[in-house]
């Protein structure tokens, strides 16, 4: 088993002649927790669309596991292992949570959204959605409606879901988006405990997330990549540092001494 598990070569997207993202060569090893980081506009999201195939590159080549995954739907590289986070928007407010684990369930099984299924053929997949849930941290709220749930606990439904496609490689977007201190803490806890065994990419804005979380590091500016490598060897990359500027140092966790010259 090669020790690379998702690579790029030469990745390119282009929106009407702008290049969104450009030559991109990245390269993620099995096991680990890589980030995507950039500033505003970067070509981050881009990427994630691309890598996660709901857009399709302009140029370059995208290699899963050994197989060239550049013109396969979602759905194809899903089942290869490959899988997005569901965004919100995917969790079904008036089912309670154990009910949306047990759906996601039923569509990793193929069985799609039968809910006319019997109760008694739904109840079979209760065991296995219980310990998804334990593992998200979520037991206490299975019966709850969905919808009622607070925010942080939504994305941690989110990943429970994802987790029931039972991925190799999970691609997350920004799952520490607009949370609060404590839920950034459960989120980062429970991301951390989910990636034993498998290979985690995520695109963050949170430093702080990105510093306590990722093996290694893609810096991406202007639809290219800047600098790649541990977080202490991208916080100290001067190109890195430039592109950051205008926010507050501290914040991509530059030393002071190094921030000021
Ligand atoms: N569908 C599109 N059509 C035209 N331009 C686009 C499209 N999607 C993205 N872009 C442009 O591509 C560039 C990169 O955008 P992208 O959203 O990938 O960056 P990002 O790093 O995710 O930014 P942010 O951190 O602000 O979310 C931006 O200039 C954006 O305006």
């Amino acid at each position: 088993m090669s020790d690379t598990i998702l690579e790029t070569q030469g990745l390119t997207k282009e929106f009407r002649g702008f290049l969104a993202v450009q030559g991109v060569n990245l390269t993620i090893r099995r096991g680990t927790i890589h980030g995507l980081i950039g500033p505003n506009g970067a070509g981050k999201t881009t990427c994630f669309n691309l890598l996660t195939k709901f857009l399709i590159p302009t140029r370059g080549k995208i290699t899963y596991d050994g197989r060239d995954i550049t013109n396969m739907k979602p759905a194809e590289v899903a089942r290869l292992g490959l899988v997005r986070s569901f965004q919100i928007s995917a969790v079904f407010p008036h089912l309670t949570v154990l009910e949306n684990v047990r759906v996601a369930l039923q569509r990793a099984r193929g069985s799609s959204f039968d809910f006319w299924r019997s109760d008694s053929v739904l109840k079979q997949f209760d065991g296995r959605a219980r310990e998804l849930l334990a593992d998200v941290g979520l037991t206490e709220y299975a019966e709850l409606q969905a919808g009622s749930l607070p925010y942080g606990r939504k994305r941690a439904l989110e990943i429970a879901t994802t987790l029931a496609l039972e991925p190799t490689m999970m691609l997350l977007d920004e799952p520490t988006a607009g949370m609060t201190h404590e839920d950034v803490d459960r989120i980062v806890t429970l991301i951390k405990r989910v990636s034993k065994g498998r290979t985690v990419l995520l695109v963050e804005h949170n430093l702080k997330v990105v510093e306590g979380l990722c093996d290694n590091i893609t810096v991406l500016a202007r639809g290219e990549v800047l600098a790649e490598g541990d977080y202490m060897a991208v916080s100290r990359n001067p190109d890195v540092q430039a592109a950051y500027l205008g926010t507050d140092p501290a914040s991509v966790g530059v030393p002071e001494s190094a921030a000021h010259g």
